[in-house]
């Protein structure tokens, strides 16, 4: 369980975030949706230890330390080293660990349908394939908390739609606590549990009315429509306020 209490973030004088209270369990994935500049980024480099804050953040009931807590940060731009291979940027947090890599890289990139590519650097991947290989190096340690700060934003509708099935399929073999920060509505609602709204640096925490179907069904739903519309309505309505 991650857990959030009274966190605030200032830069300077700004206070960006105040008083952002909740959690997250074991086995759930929350989406965080706020306007940009709202301070989504903010709130995952404070729940990681990048960013200086106030109040405080558990996993598992002991404070966040990424010295002994495995955490996996997917940032927007996948963040893969050039100078890596495919293989190599995939072990990386094992290595890091000094852990025995080979056997679970060569399984995560089978897993992915990344083994063709092993070899590859990044500078010869395309924004799909590279965003696998981001998935590959956050699932290839699992994790123990997951942060995913706009990961799927730079993929096409098409690619969008393999990217959350391999997601999902990796996800369900080790859950863990996960944020998945989005400006897209429909990623919101096919990979969370929950939503977090951001508005004015306060949390909305709002529930996601096909949480309980399959991922994969989720956009198929006869619901689907109408959920996506009440969705926007509740979050035009707290962002208006
Ligand atoms: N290091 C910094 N110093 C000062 N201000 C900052 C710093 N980093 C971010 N900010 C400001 O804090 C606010 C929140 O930024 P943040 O990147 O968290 O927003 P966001 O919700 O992730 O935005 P986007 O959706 O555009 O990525 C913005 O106004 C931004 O300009």
């Amino acid at each position: 369980m991650l857990t959030v209490s009274h966190l605030g973030v200032a830069y300077a004088h700004q206070q960006i975030l105040e008083d952002v209270t909740f959690t997250v369990g074991p086995q759930e994935i929350l989406a965080v949706l706020g306007p940009s500049g709202v301070g989504k980024t903010t709130l995952i480099n404070a729940i990681c230890g990048q960013q200086a804050h106030t109040g405080t953040v558990t996993l598992a009931g002991q404070e966040i330390d990424p010295q002994r807590q495995q955490l996996a940060l997917v940032p927007q731009d996948y963040g893969l080293l050039p100078w890596l291979t495919v293989a190599a940027n995939v072990g990386l947090p094992l290595r890091l660990r000094h852990a025995a890599a080979n056997q679970q890289v060569m399984a995560m990139l089978e897993a992915l349908g990344l083994t063709p590519l092993a070899k590859r650097y990044p500078a010869a991947l395309s924004g799909g394939q590279r965003q696998r290989v981001a998935l590959a190096r956050a699932f290839v340690a699992q994790p123990t908390l997951l942060l995913l700060d706009e990961a799927f934003s730079a993929l096409d509708p098409v690619v969008k739609q393999t990217a959350y099935a391999l997601f999902d399929k990796q996800w369900q073999a080790t859950p863990a606590p996960t944020l998945v920060v989005t400006h897209d509505w429909e990623e919101a609602l096919v990979l969370s549990d929950r939503l977090l709204v951001l508005a004015q640096g306060h949390p909305h925490l709002m529930k996601n009315a096909l949480a309980d179907l399959p991922r994969a069904q989720r956009v198929h739903a006869p619901a689907y429509p109408q959920v996506l519309a009440d969705l926007r309505e509740a979050v035009a309505a707290q962002w208006a306020k």
